[in-house]
């Protein structure tokens, strides 16, 4: 029996993955997808947007949410049953793709595979990390050397692991193909400098290709053949060399929670406000929905760092409550301090409720 191949695409929070998943639905050349996906936080908004995005090989059932957790960690609880189950009607499918969340590492993930339940049926074709090349050059994710410096002097026996740039490196160090994605927003220099970057962090030589909105073709994606699971263990993360004493992996130092609010006045008003807010806390990524006054659809709310997009995406459904839900995802101590007044300024963002229901 040939084996199903799988697809992982990794990369961190915002890094454009599920950009470049729903590109590939679209181009998916009557191949039969599965997709499994894995959020940070409890708002499946990119379960959401894919189901909706209208492709029609992409049917409602061959999408699978896993919400519970951050997938590297659920591997046993979540990710092997779900995989069991979509081999169940493996006859049907063609590829199966995996969208991890922004802050997994893929390692324990892609040795998942090699569980024999699924060895016997499943094949990693590859792991695609995406990287935000405009987040790279801005440098969210190398520590200020000086600063670094100079509170090592201060304090010699400072630990120095910067959670964004350990995560980044072991995305990259798990990869097959590296997506050098929003190539948009740098210039062709610039973009150099970032493909030099990764590739001095791989530290071997592998395929490097540069997208705009994640549109590349499916034959770029698909069809490595790469058999992943057999070398993964050769591409070690941080956290399998620090901690080889089977300390489990958490997720300390993010954290998320999902904000509420109710009827705003417009998406200006709404994107400025939450620039505001993004900037004051450090969030790192802010996504969900959102109503305005007088829309009958649905708005779709993206913010990484503080670049923020909105579009409507659908109309909100009879019944469906309207109001702003997004999750918030940052370093643990920047949303530990700052939860109550993020909650308190995106509830401020809405419209007095007698107003909004005029
Ligand atoms: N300018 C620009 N924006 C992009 C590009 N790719 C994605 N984006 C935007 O970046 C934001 C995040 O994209 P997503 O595809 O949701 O990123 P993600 O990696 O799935 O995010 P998480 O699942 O939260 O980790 C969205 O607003 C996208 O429209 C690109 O190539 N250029």
């Amino acid at each position: 029996m040939q084996k199903i191949p799988a697809t992982v695409i990794t990369g961190f929070l915002g890094a454009g993955k599920t950009t470049l998943i729903r590109n590939l639905l679209q181009n998916a050349g009557g191949r039969r997808i599965a997709l499994v996906i894995n959020e940070f936080g409890d708002l499946g908004v990119d379960g959401d947007i894919l189901k909706g995005c209208g492709v029609e090989t992409c049917r409602e059932e061959d999408v699978v949410e896993l919400t519970n957790g951050c997938i590297c960690c659920t591997v046993a609880d979540d990710f092997i049953p779900t995989m069991e189950k979509l081999l169940e009607r493996s006859d049907r499918l063609d590829h199966i793709v995996i969208e991890t969340s922004g802050l997994a590492l893929p390692q324990p993930l892609v040795a998942a595979f090699n569980w024999p339940e699924v060895k016997a049926r499943v094949t990693v074709d590859g792991v695609v990390t995406v990287i935000d090349a405009a987040a790279v050059a801005a440098g969210r994710f190398a520590d200020d050397e000086e600063k670094v410096r100079a509170a090592r002097e201060a304090d010699e026996s400072l630990d120095h692991d910067n959670p964004l740039e350990e995560l980044f490196e072991d995305q990259i160090r798990a990869a097959d193909l590296l997506v050098l994605n929003k190539a948009d927003l740098v210039d062709a220099q610039t973009l150099a400098g970032v493909r030099a970057k990764v590739e001095a962090e791989a530290g071997r030589r592998l395929a490097v290709v540069s997208s705009e909105n994640g549109r590349l073709p499916a034959d770029v994606l698909l069809g490595l053949g790469a058999g992943t699971e057999d070398l993964i263990a050769g591409r070690r993360s941080h956290h399998e060399i620090h901690h080889a004493d089977g300390h489990e992996h958490d997720h300390d130092d993010f954290e998320s929670f999902v904000v509420e609010g109710g009827e705003c006045a417009s998406v200006e008003a709404l994107t400025e406000g939450l620039r505001t807010i993004v900037a004051a806390h450090d969030i790192l990524r802010l996504k969900g929905f959102a109503a305005i006054r007088g829309k009958p659809m649905r708005l779709v709310v993206q913010a990484v760092g503080g670049r923020i997009e909105t579009y409507f995406d659908r109309p909100f459904a009879p019944g469906e409550t309207r109001g702003t839900r997004l999750v918030a995802i940052g370093l643990h101590d920047a949303m530990d301090r700052g939860e109550a007044a993020i909650r308190e300024a995106v509830a401020a963002l809405a419209l007095p409720a007698r107003a909004a229901a005029e």
